[in-house]
């Protein structure tokens, strides 16, 4: 993989270089609740500056079907890039249309812009290669350089991550360096006990990593809205909890996989219940129970784990000697819901171990919640990617930026 300095190397001024970041940071009303995605890629996009490079920074934001939709905007995060930056950045309201060519073209070495959201274009995430590819020959239009840096995006085979490095000379940014960097030694040389903590809400992409890590770590503990899934396979009712069901089968095999393995896979003993899903941007206080993990009630949710549960994960990941956390135990951005991933955060600082914390809610977790970023051995911006990193598997975006 050549990287960003090898291009810089060879001199990079006057260029249009086309930074594929991942700038999905988390939102409420439009305000920015943790900006860690965009401070991961101010090392590379300074460099690229003050080397003379137009610099054009590119992501997506959240999960819009295809279309604009004015609530996934970039615009604040790049308003917020040019804070961070001490620098004017201008903004293109289209990805690849009138005010992209322009922005571009009115960009004079050292300056930067950024596009609009990625994803309020259909050929992004195209699942046809025509399409993705037809996307990606409008990006490309706009730069003669890419450099790939969005970690976070690496996992997903989109137009951008994919098909744009194959049409121009590509090289890897400073954050993908160092999070290859990182996540490397977890897959080389692991020190065990190796325990590995999921949640979130992204469950249908996460639960399928399960199967790779049941072959690799010593003790999976599971929390968050993926935890619904596992009970419902132990029997128990989960009511109106987060919940795959067509994937119930599959966890029942990685119940019994994990037994026949000598795995530890952890469910919790009890949970935090409530009618119904807090407002996460009032915050005000709600009616909620702790309940055991097979008494929840039929009209009731599961929004974090119990304090039973967090004594028994803070137990297992005591003697760890590596650990790798993806996915909040629970609703967090609400202070009812915030008591298992603080739980879970503190329990990875009191061990001696290697602690890598993965994604984007649960690296905001962590900061958001007043805990020190850097007494964690890693902050990944990468939840997904991270993961599949770790299973082993070939990640499109990294795929691209060799040769
Ligand atoms: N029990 C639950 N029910 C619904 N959502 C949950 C639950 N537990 C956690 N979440 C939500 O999961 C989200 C983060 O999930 P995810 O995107 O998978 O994590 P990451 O970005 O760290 O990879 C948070 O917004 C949190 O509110
Ligand atoms: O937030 C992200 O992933 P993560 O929640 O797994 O950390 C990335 O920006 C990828 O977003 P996506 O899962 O909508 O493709």
């Amino acid at each position: 993989m050549k990287t960003i300095d090898e291009l810089l190397a060879d001199g990079v001024s006057g260029k249009r270089v086309f930074v594929r970041a991942d700038l999905n940071v988390p939102l409420a009303d439009g305000t920015i609740t943790d900006d860690g995605r965009i401070r991961a890629v101010l090392p590379t996009v300074r460099a690229l500056a003050d080397a003379g490079a137009k610099v054009v920074v590119a992501s997506h934001l959240g999960r819009p079907k295809g279309a604009p939709d004015p609530a996934f905007s970039l615009a604040p995060a790049a308003s917020r890039l040019g804070e961070l930056l001490g620098a004017a950045v201008a903004f293109a309201t289209d990805t690849v249309g009138r005010s992209a060519q322009d922005t571009v073209a009115g960009l004079t070495d050292g300056q930067f812009a950024v596009l609009e959201n990625l994803r309020f274009n259909a050929g992004e995430t195209a699942k046809d290669d025509a399409e993705r590819g037809a996307f990606a020959e409008q990006l490309a239009a706009l730069a003669d350089v890419y450099v790939g840096d969005g970690f976070g995006a690496v996992h997903r085979r989109h137009a951008s991550v994919y098909d744009l490095p194959a049409r121009l000379p590509h090289y890897a940014g400073y954050l993908i360096a160092t999070e290859v960097g990182v996540l490397k030694k977890l897959t080389d040389d692991v020190k065990r006990p190796y325990v590995v903590a999921l949640g979130g809400a992204k469950v249908s992409d996460k639960l399928a990593v399960i199967d790779q890590l049941l072959g690799k770590a010593d003790r999976l503990l599971i929390g968050g809205g993926m935890a619904y899934t596992f009970l419902k396979a132990k029997g128990y009712e989960v009511g109106i909890s987060l919940l795959q069901e067509d994937q119930v089968p599959a966890v029942t095999e990685y119940l019994e996989r994990a037994e026949k393995q000598g795995v530890e896979l952890v469910l919790p003993v009890d949970v935090v219940v409530s009618r119904e899903f807090p407002d996460l941007k009032a915050k005000a206080p709600t009616e909620h129970s702790v309940v055991d993990a097979d008494k929840i009630p039929a009209d009731q949710e599961g929004l974090d784990i119990g304090p039973k549960t967090r004594e028994l994960y803070a137990s297992k990941l005591a003697d760890a000697a590596t650990v790798f956390w993806n996915g909040p135990m629970g609703v967090f951005e609400h202070p009812d819901y915030a008591e298992g991933t603080k739980a879970v955060a503190q329990a990875l600082l009191d061990t001696d171990g290697f602690t890598v914390v993965g994604g984007g809610d649960s690296a905001a977790a962590v900061r958001t919640l007043g805990f020190d970023e850097n007494a964690f051995g890693h902050i990944s911006t990468g939840g997904g990617a991270s993961l599949e990193y770790l299973e082993g598997k070939t990640l499109p975006g990294l795929a691209a930026l060799e040769d």
